[in-house]
């Protein structure tokens, strides 16, 4: 099925019309929450996850049976400016990597039972170098908006969104700077690892970036600043939300691309919990303008959809208690 819009002004329309979590299903599983075998609240937040997660597959009794880990791969013009510890050449070598098991995130949707699907999006045409340029024209951005869109698995019923793109934290930091105001500084990190002077060459082209693109409305900075794997993570994240399929945030360039939809369009991150917090410092500062605490914080900086993956393992917990376990009356259990 195409997806259903062809311009930007469509997919503002898409944004607009997202539906919402299903209010009795929540109110069933808080319910059906309150009998389980256990102290009330002795499950901390696996209790609140798992009745989010019932409203939005629509029943107080849930199973997550199959998640999809989407990883979108893009180049980025700006890498010419000397933002990255790493080569470009490094996200076609690692989309060849993915393709043959052999990344990170192979491993942990294996080992988290999600299947994984790899998207690139033209890593031979990269985007304009935001310090001379918008990075896309909006037929590129809505191309990239689409490919996400479509590459979502309606009946998977758990959405992982990462990415792979050398350069990438350079306009995942304009993008935030942009939207939440700030100084490049505080939203600018060290990426793969790049030295003290790499640091700050790599504010200054966010700086740059910034001054040359003054419209703050968030499609136009996602168009302006971003790139094709940018675009498309929040291309699935949008259809996800329409599909009713939550999703687990990952790093620092994934709650990006999610944050230009939050500031698009009230609720749209409302199907979304954040996976863990990154070692890119400004990671945590932009999931708390979300207002999402992170589930894990295990030290990672990788991408791909790494720590969101991990992450699944904590939902499924949650899920298989709420749904699986019994209730005082089922289990002759004095509740107190
Ligand atoms: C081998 C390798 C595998 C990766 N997997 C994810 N990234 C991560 O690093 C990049 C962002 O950092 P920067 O902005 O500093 O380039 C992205 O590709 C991101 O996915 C990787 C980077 C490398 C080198
Ligand atoms: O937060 C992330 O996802 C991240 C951080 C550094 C490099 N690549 C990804």
């Amino acid at each position: 099925m195409p997806a259903p819009f062809s311009s930007l002004s469509d997919f503002r329309a898409v944004l607009q019309a997202l539906p919402r979590s299903d209010a009795q299903a929540e109110a069933a599983a808080r319910d059906r929450n309150g009998q389980l075998t256990k102290p009330p609240g002795a499950l901390g937040r696996l209790e609140d996850l798992a009745i989010w997660y019932a409203g939005w597959r629509g029943t107080g009794r849930p199973v997550l049976e199959r998640p999809q880990v989407i990883v979108f791969a893009g180049n980025h013009g700006v890498t010419a400016r000397g933002v990255s510890a790493f080569p470009a050449e490094v996200t076609v070598q690692m989309v060849a990597n993915f393709r043959a098991g052999g990344a990170a995130i192979n491993q942990l949707a294996k080992a988290f039972g999600a299947t994984m699907a790899v998207h690139e999006l033209e890593l031979d045409r990269p985007t304009a170098d935001f310090t001379t340029a918008p990075a896309m024209s909006e037929a590129e951005l809505v191309a990239a908006l689409a490919v996400g869109w479509q590459a979502v698995d309606p009946d998977a019923d758990l959405l992982v969104v990462g990415e792979m793109g050398i350069g990438n934290t350079t306009p995942a930091a304009a993008i935030a700077c942009a939207l939440f105001g700030g100084q490049p500084g505080e939203w600018t990190g060290r990426g793969t690892g790049v030295d003290d002077a790499g640091l700050a060459l790599k504010t200054q082209v966010v700086a740059e970036g910034l001054a040359l693109h003054p419209d703050r409305d968030p499609l136009e900075v996602l168009r302006c600043l971003g790139g094709r794997e940018i675009a498309a993570m929040a291309g699935a994240i949008a259809r996800a939300h329409q599909a009713r399929i939550p999703v687990i945030l990952d790093g620092f360039i994934c709650t990006a691309a999610a944050a230009v939809l939050a500031l698009a369009a009230e609720g749209a991150l409302d199907h979304c919990v954040a996976g863990h917090a990154s070692a890119e410092a400004a990671h945590r500062t932009l999931l708390s303008k979300l207002g999402k605490a992170p589930l894990l914080e295990l030290g990672l900086r990788l991408g791909e959809g790494s720590g969101a993956a991990l992450a699944i393992g904590v939902l499924k917990g949650a899920v298989a208690c709420h749904s699986g376990m019994a209730t005082f009356a089922e289990a002759g259990v004095s509740d107190g």
